[in-house]
């Protein structure tokens, strides 16, 4: 597992690096051009070859600073290059102002709000290239000024007419690199805008994985510093490290990624203020197939998923089948009446109980050996009133999702008293906003400043409150436990899945959660196990996905899990 990182904690692992003496932040400025030129030419091949242009907007920071190394390490490969500065050379921060003066040798730099300046670009369209924007990285205060922001337009405006790539530094400038938030002007508006490569250094930033509006592709460059963190380690000399990372890290949560491409825990591992994020790009611990597992079935627990009334039994069935399919060892549908025949025309491989409401769930329940609860697919709002407290109150592993989470809309104070620590409850952006309405105005609001309450700040607030694990959906998914434990599985990038947005996959996923649960994983890991086999399966399938597909389509993700 590796960590996704707050500005601050980039900051504090780059200080630390330079005051150890391996590295000077030259050095590191130098390696963060170099990666970006890397990235450049590997995510488009063509660029590697021959001669292009590049248009490099620099800002007045460090992340201005990669954008002269940049410009000159590109001039260097006789590429045209030209350089904009938003900001007064005089004023830049030694490492970029050295970068400036390295730059001034080579070509000239023109003021990037200068009317004519994006106009000029584009009066020669014959060279294909990027358009890099070294503004601002993790140095985002607030959101960007009306005239810089008119100027950044006009030059976005000439990518497509240049046959440009549109490739950002760190993050894309005025987006907040811990929330993921666009940052807004005094004026109110911001600079939102989908470019094609973000090039980031070390570890990927929490918002990188926080929205899906801000880069088709993620590079993430190595800069050195596990190489100087493996050598402090190998020499045992760490002094004061903790404590400078501990300082800097004031508003953290180490972040993780469970990801072999980053490596192995670095030096924030000292800093643990609060309990990690895990971004689930490569799965998750603990998943161990039935068949290593063998046993009799009850051994892989009795998943309960209650389904509505006639004509309304589809999505528990969906529901039940992703239970099965994960591995819960019997999964039984509680039906009322109107619906077992129905349910009974439907079903193989899964049970069927007569259950009509409240009461009779209790005497279901009475049988121990049903260890996980399935409440909210189709259940209808009248039914989930009645039966989820009677549920809730035997204290077992459940899972609420759609009806059992609309049904308390008008008083979620009634659901959260009834909730427990072994519940996950599954919200969708628009039922998230009905139980934790003041959460999700604050989440919602407009951002001036940085760093901005975030996804993972809501769903965190959210779990503490209800006292059992959120998982609120997305293409960024974010679960979070009360105690702060909180895991990003995002369908951005390389993850993409965008045939996931189809009827009843929701169903599936509370499905999946509920059969790892009568498997006897802990709520966390049942909803970070299956939000990512989800996914997985959406990519597994590809286009042309129907919720069906997802059960059936989960034996092929196991078995390439197992190699
Ligand atoms: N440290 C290292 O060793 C390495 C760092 N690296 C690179 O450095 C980047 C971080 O650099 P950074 O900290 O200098 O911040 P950066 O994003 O350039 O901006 C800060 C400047 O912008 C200003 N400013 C902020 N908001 C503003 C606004 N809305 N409108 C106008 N101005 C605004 C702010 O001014 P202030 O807020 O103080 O008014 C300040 O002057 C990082 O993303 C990575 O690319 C790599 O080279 C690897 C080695
Ligand atoms: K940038």
């Amino acid at each position: 597992m590796a960590q996704l990182l707050t500005a601050a904690q980039m900051r504090a692992m780059e200080q630390a690096a330079i005051d150890s003496g391996a590295v000077t932040g030259l050095e590191l400025m130098e390696r963060a051009g170099a990666g970006v030129v890397e990235a450049v030419m590997e995510e488009w091949p063509e660029l590697a070859q021959g001669t292009h242009r590049a248009v490099v907007l620099c800002g007045p920071g460090n992340n201005g600073g990669d954008g002269f190394v940049v410009a000159r390490l590109l001039k260097e490969l006789g590429w045209t290059v030209e350089v904009f500065l938003y900001g007064d050379p005089e004023k830049l921060p030694p490492d970029a102002k050295a970068n400036f003066e390295r730059w001034q040798a080579l070509g000239p730099t023109s003021d990037m709000l200068d009317m004519d300046a994006a106009s000029s670009v584009a009066l020669d369209p014959s060279e294909d290239g990027i358009l890099l924007d070294a503004i601002f990285g993790t140095g985002l205060s607030r959101g960007l000024e009306a005239d810089l922001r008119l100027a950044l337009s006009s030059f976005r405006s000439v990518v497509p007419v240049c046959f440009l790539k549109s490739v950002n530094v760190d993050v894309p400038s005025g987006l907040c690199s811990d929330s993921g938030k666009w940052l807004v002007g005094e004026d109110g508006f911001d600079t939102a805008w989908r470019t094609d490569l973000t090039v980031t250094f070390h570890r990927p930033r929490v918002a990188h994985y926080l929205s899906d509006a801000q880069a088709q592709s993620l590079r993430v460059k190595d800069i050195g510093l596990d190489a100087i963190q493996s050598q402090r380690h190998a020499s045992s000399i760490a002094p004061g490290l903790t404590a400078l990372l501990s300082d800097a890290a004031s508003r953290t949560y180490p972040l993780e990624i469970e990801s072999s491409s980053f490596g192995a825990k670095d030096m924030l591992d000292a800093v643990a203020p609060q309990p990690a994020i895990t971004e689930l790009l490569q799965g998750c611990d603990g998943l161990i197939d039935k068949a290593e597992t063998g046993g009799h079935k009850y051994t892989h627990g009795h998943a309960l998923v209650l389904s509505g009334g006639f004509g309304q039994t589809g999505a528990a069935r969906l529901a039940a089948r992703g239970a099965l399919r994960i591995g819960a060892g019997l999964v039984t549908l509680a039906v009322p009446g109107s619906a077992q025949m129905e349910v009974a025309c439907q079903i193989t491989g899964l049970m069927m109980q007569r259950v009509e409401d409240a009461a009779e769930l209790t005497e279901v329940l009475s049988d121990a050996r049903l260890n996980a609860l399935c409440l909210g697919p189709g259940l209808g709002l009248e039914r989930a009133r009645d039966v989820v407290p009677a549920a809730l109150a035997f204290e077992r592993p459940t899972v609420l999702d759609a009806d059992a989470l609309s049904a308390f809309s008008d008083n979620p104070e009634m659901l959260f008293a009834n909730l427990h620590g072994a519940c996950v409850m599954t919200p969708h952006m628009g039922e998230f906003a009905r139980l934790f309405p003041d959460i999700a105005q604050k989440l919602n609001a407009p951002a001036k400043t940085g760093p901005a309450y975030s996804k993972v700040d809501a769903t965190r607030d959210a779990a503490a409150r209800a006292g059992c694990v959120v998982l609120l959906k997305g293409p960024d998914t974010v679960i979070a436990a009360p105690d702060g434990r909180t895991a990003i599985n995002a369908a951005l990038y390389e993850r993409q899945a965008p045939w996931l947005a189809t009827a009843g996959s929701g169903d599936v996923l509370a499905g999946f959660i509920t059969g790892l649960l009568a498997r006897g994983f802990e709520p966390m890991q049942a909803a970070e196990t299956a939000a990512w086999l989800h996914v997985e399966c959406g990519r597994s399938f590809g286009p042309g996905l129907i919720a069906e597909d997802l059960p059936e389509i989960l034996p092929k993700v196991l078995q390439s899990r197992m190699g």
